[in-house]
């Protein structure tokens, strides 16, 4: 083989030891905290038909699949970006008929077509759960503390929690705080791009203290309440210190209402995980609905659904302890049913198969001589 022909394509990089195999344990870790909860495990396939994947999906995410044209059938297909929306199509077809609320979790590879500086990566680890049938507090206070309580199992520190309000502007725009249909798309961006300019330029003044309401969680709900002169939000505060209530002792949460960056399809909560050490979020979650998939025969209404994505791989680089510690060398001749009871012991045997093999060469912490175990 030509050696450049091994070259990986940019963003994507293989994972070695120890790096794989602490992934592996902090994957186990979190699933099993997914699975204590009732979250049934799902594993969605790794292609599908572009037109089935994009069903669920915006226009911008749909843009940035990986496809190909399949040659059995001259279809197009493409690679899943995000696990999420095939939940919610298995949710809508084959298991259109199991009772809700539906706890799924799952656990795959998901790549994206293009890599910017940001995100250099093309395949990443997704890993979450999502429940389907109801996205309201009480779901959303499970979601909330389920994640949470997988990252602190898994020992990740210093985590922050942003919460933030995806539709609220169109909820606002929509109501209690007018803006014409044709001008909510130029708001909207200003207060994405948190630009009071544009805001005072589009005559949208009221919404300008929104962009101050970012910052620890309770000081930016009471802002968030004193805007609130109506009250219509009222009900929506209270629920999101219930929702937040049993994760505020352990990590940081802050409130950022009108952040929708990275939110493709969430609606009326939304939240993004941070973990210290790591500029990129490590996670997002949020309440959605699953369009009526009723056309293919599945459920003939929408279905409201709420959930989280971890994207846990930065988290595998820092943790490359090589666990060298337990690795034994079996020399030629040695008792093989004594091999055996060190495996079941925890010890990582390594049998020698022939006089060349050397334990320290091999990586091996000791070493089963005469008899007995011997450091190397
Ligand atoms: N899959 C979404 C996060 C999410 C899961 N469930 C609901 N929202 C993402 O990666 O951005």
């Amino acid at each position: 083989m030509d050696k450049k022909d091994m070259i990986l394509p940019s963003g994507f990089h293989d994972r070695l030891p120890p790096q794989a195999e602490s992934a592996a344990r902090l994957r186990r870790c979190l699933l099993d905290i997914l699975a204590g909860y009732g979250y049934r495990r799902v594993e969605p396939t790794l292609v599908e038909n572009e037109a089935g994947l994009r069903a669920n999906m915006s226009r911008d995410a749909a843009q940035k699949l990986l496809r190909a044209a399949d040659p059995l059938t001259g279809n197009m297909l493409a690679m899943r970006s995000d696990m999420t929306v095939q939940i919610a199509r298995i949710a809508q077809s084959l298991l259109a008929d199991a009772p809700r609320p539906l706890r799924l979790c799952y656990q795959g590879t998901v790549v994206k077509l293009r890599a910017d500086q940001l995100h250099p990566e093309r395949q990443q680890t997704q890993l979450g759960a999502e429940l389907i049938g109801y996205n309201g507090p009480a779901a959303a206070r499970e979601i909330l503390s389920m994640a949470v309580e997988a990252l602190l199992a898994a020992g990740v520190n210093g985590i922050t929690i942003d919460i933030n309000l995806p539709d609220l502007f169109d909820q606002l725009a929509g109501g209690p705080m007018p803006i014409e249909q044709g001008k909510r798309a130029e708001v909207q961006h200003a207060l994405d791009m948190k630009d009071a300019g544009a805001l005072v330029s589009l005559g949208a003044d009221e919404y300008m203290p929104l962009l101050s309401m970012m910052g620890a969680f309770e000081p930016a709900l009471e802002k968030l309440s004193t805007f609130d002169k109506n009250g219509v939000m009222a009900k929506s505060i209270a629920d999101l210190r219930g929702i937040v209530a049993p994760i505020s002792s352990k990590v940081q949460v802050t409130l950022d209402p009108t952040e929708r960056h990275g939110f493709e399809y969430q609606s009326w909560f939304g939240f993004t995980i941070f973990a210290r050490g790591h500029n990129e979020a490590i996670g997002r979650g949020g309440a959605y609905n699953i369009k009526n998939a009723s056309a293919n025969g599945g459920a003939a209404h929408d279905e409201p659904a709420i959930g989280f994505s971890l994207y846990p791989d930065p988290l595998f680089e820092k943790n490359g302890n090589m666990g060298g510690d337990n690795f034994l060398f079996l020399p030629l001749g040695h008792d093989e049913i004594q091999g055996k009871k060190f495996r079941e012991n925890g010890w990582r045997t390594v049998t020698a198969l022939s006089e060349a093999d050397d334990a320290k060469k091999l990586g091996c912490s000791h070493i089963f001589e005469g008899g007995a175990l011997k450091r190397v």
